[in-house]
């Protein structure tokens, strides 16, 4: 009896042992195929002229039987540059997020969220009232290039004095790691009642942050060119519109401005004069790529362009205005300020507020 006992043990343990070592080669199977998928990603990516490398940073599997140089290429997995480091955390963020609020139930979410506001009608607007690029104020506690801009940081506090001075819309910052921002602080700000609608400012890459996005109070998200391929801004757009969302599509050079008009449907375009890999920031990029055809391009389609980063004073405001801007996206000069709505009047040289 004993004996028969015993081997019963066995053969359970022995059954368990089979399941468990099948579970363990269904796992590293799916963690080869999502491998694959990656560097086939990368590879349609590198095709558009995308430099960032969207491979997860944990590379290939352990028992990853592949062409050799895949492995050696890979050994190491250093980030090429910020950009790319960033893209590499969010990947693992995001996953993780995705986990803990499955797509199913982001939806439901959806229900209580509140209604989204008109991100490019109020930029429009502001323009025709002022005569002036309609502003999109950051609320920007730090950045990875210049540290923190802002002790004591409030965000409800900046939003405010940003709506009192006459600011149309407002970019929150989200991003955790690399520049203090929070999902958080986005909701914070919409349960304050500020009206200006609000941007989204995440590292995008994945849908499911759309919906996260709209249900933490977004009007409007940042599409990066640098980061996305054709594909994904298409679809992403198309998410966007059945979301509500107006999406502000970022450029920083020639080819990226080029593929991203050869998208329908793009209203909103902004031109980073601050290179994301290397942090080098020049206002004369936001001139270079609207002179000529492309300039011409966007009027004809009315699409409002935007002039980002490193805008500091009157001068430099009109300088990206004559280049063709109907908006301007700005945060250290007017966040560093003690008043962030004063900022405002001393960054376009005279008072936009309502009042
Ligand atoms: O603080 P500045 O130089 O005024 O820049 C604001 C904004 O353009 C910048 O924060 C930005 C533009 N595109 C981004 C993409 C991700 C993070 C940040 C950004």
């Amino acid at each position: 009896m004993e004996a028969l006992t015993s081997l019963k043990v066995e053969s359970t343990e022995g059954s368990a042992a089979i399941a468990e070592t099948s579970a363990e080669s269904v796992v590293e199977e799916l963690k080869v195929k999502e491998w694959e998928v990656g560097m086939f990603q990368n590879e349609v990516a590198a095709s558009q002229g995308i430099r960032i490398r969207r491979r997860p940073p944990t590379g290939p599997p352990l028992h990853y039987v592949g062409p050799f140089e895949f492995r050696l290429q890979n050994e190491g997995n250093t980030p090429r540059n910020i950009l790319e480091e960033i893209v590499w955390n969010k990947d693992v963020e995001v996953s993780q997020l995705k986990e803990r609020k499955p797509l199913i139930s982001l939806k439901k979410d959806l229900e209580n969220a509140p209604p989204t506001r008109d991100f490019i009608g109020a930029l429009r607007a502001a323009n025709e009232r002022t005569g002036l690029p309609g502003l999109i104020a950051e609320v920007k506690k730090a950045s990875p290039s210049r540290g923190v801009l802002r002790e004591n940081f409030d965000p409800v506090e900046v939003a405010q004095a940003y709506e009192r001075g006459g600011a149309a819309c407002l970019s929150v910052l989200t991003d955790k790691k690399y520049f203090q921002g929070s999902f958080e602080n986005l909701e914070l700000i919409r349960k304050a009642g500020v009206k200006c609608p609000l941007l989204c400012k995440e590292f995008i890459i994945d849908a499911w942050q759309l919906y996260y996005a709209r249900t933490k109070g977004a009007d409007a998200v940042l599409l990066i060119a640098a980061v996305l391929p054709d594909l994904d801004i298409k679809y992403m757009i198309k998410i966007c519109k059945i979301l509500g969302l107006a999406a502000l599509v970022e450029v920083h050079d020639e080819k990226e401005f080029d593929r991203v008009l050869g998208i329908e449907g793009i209203e909103l375009i902004g031109i980073n004069n601050r290179n994301l890999e290397t942090f080098e920031v020049d206002i004369a990029n936001t001139k270079k790529l609207l002179e000529g055809e492309r300039g011409k391009i966007v009027r004809e389609r009315n699409i409002i362009m935007v002039g980002e980063s490193g805008l500091f004073t009157p001068n430099d405001i009109a300088y990206v205005q004559e280049a063709g801007v109907k908006a301007v996206l700005v945060g250290e000069s007017i966040v560093k300020q003690n008043d962030p709505g004063k900022g405002i009047t001393n960054l376009f040289g005279k008072d936009i507020s309502l009042s």
